[in-house]
């Protein structure tokens, strides 16, 4: 992998990766993932389809431990912690590591409920409106629905919808939001709102981001890791990292040429 990622290193990483290979069950899915996610910006991850974007996303908030199949060697620390030691209590893990999907998926309960759902989980005591209110702000959503927060959370519009699920993200105050192709059920206005909200949260929290939209990746992003998969002799297909970099250089200035490739649309 080319990494020319010193500058990330002077800011402070929340996840750091070493020779990390994930697989499901024989199958080695990703390998050689070594990384560290810098803390309070944007890190997208972008790469042809299968490549394992989705599958190092998941690893680091350990959704994947929810498949049978899964399992990693390797190292993977947040905040100097080991993610998968034994002590490490996975749903602990998630709710600091928080995860928006790529279908917007509101419960069916209203608005209001949606947002407070997480936190009355977690025994939340504090002023419950309060909470909403700010989560959904932070969404950039209470304009759209303060107004009607009984209705439900489903009735919403698709990009209306995916702001409530990172509203509810939130609202449960966590330190990453993971968030897998967010847009890419979103009308071309929404995926800008959705765009412009990261610069927003990035203040309060450290995004990383899979998304197969180059432009967004170019303009939303500030680190840029460029995967691709390659087969072996049994034509068995793994993923890898060939480049992490600040954004603008794996667009403007990339170090190898598949990255190149990629990125100006000449890829395969
Ligand atoms: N639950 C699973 N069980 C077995 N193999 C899986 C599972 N999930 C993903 N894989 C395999 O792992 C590899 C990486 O998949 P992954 O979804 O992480 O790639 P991706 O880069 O996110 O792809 P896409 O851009 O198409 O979403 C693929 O070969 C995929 O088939």
């Amino acid at each position: 992998m080319t990494s020319r990622t010193q500058d990330a290193r002077t800011t402070e990483s929340v996840f750091r990766t070493q020779d990390v290979n994930i697989y499901y069950g024989n199958f080695l899915a990703v390998r050689d993932v070594s990384i560290e996610i810098a803390k309070n910006a944007v890190t997208a991850f972008i790469g042809p389809s299968g490549c394992g974007k989705s599958t190092v996303l998941r690893c680091f908030n350990r959704l994947n431990d929810l498949i049978k199949s899964f399992h990693l060697d390797g190292k993977m620390y947040y905040h100097d912690q080991d993610l998968y030691a034994k002590d490490i209590d996975p749903v602990e893990v998630r709710r600091r590591i928080g995860m928006v999907f790529q279908k917007p998926n509101p419960f069916p309960k209203s608005i209001y409920d949606n947002v407070a759902f997480g936190p009355r989980l977690l025994g939340f005591k504090g002023d419950m409106d309060e909470l909403v209110e700010r989560s959904l702000k932070q969404a950039a959503l209470w304009d759209d629905v303060k107004d009607k927060l009984k209705a439900y959370g489903t009735d919403l519009s698709g990009g209306q919808q995916q702001r409530l699920c990172i509203a509810r993200a939130v609202a449960v105050q966590p330190d990453v939001i993971l968030m897998d192709e967010p847009c890419s059920a979103l009308d071309p206005i929404s995926t800008l709102k959705v765009e412009d909200l990261l610069q927003e949260l990035k203040e309060k929290y450290t995004i990383v981001i899979v998304t197969h939209n180059m432009q967004q990746a170019s303009r939303a992003s500030d680190y840029t890791a460029f995967f691709n998969v390659e087969a072996n002799a049994k034509g068995h297909r793994t993923g890898y990292i060939v480049e992490y970099d600040r954004t603008e250089r794996i667009f403007q200035n990339p170090q190898e040429q598949a990255t190149q490739a990629y990125v100006s649309g000449r890829f395969g």
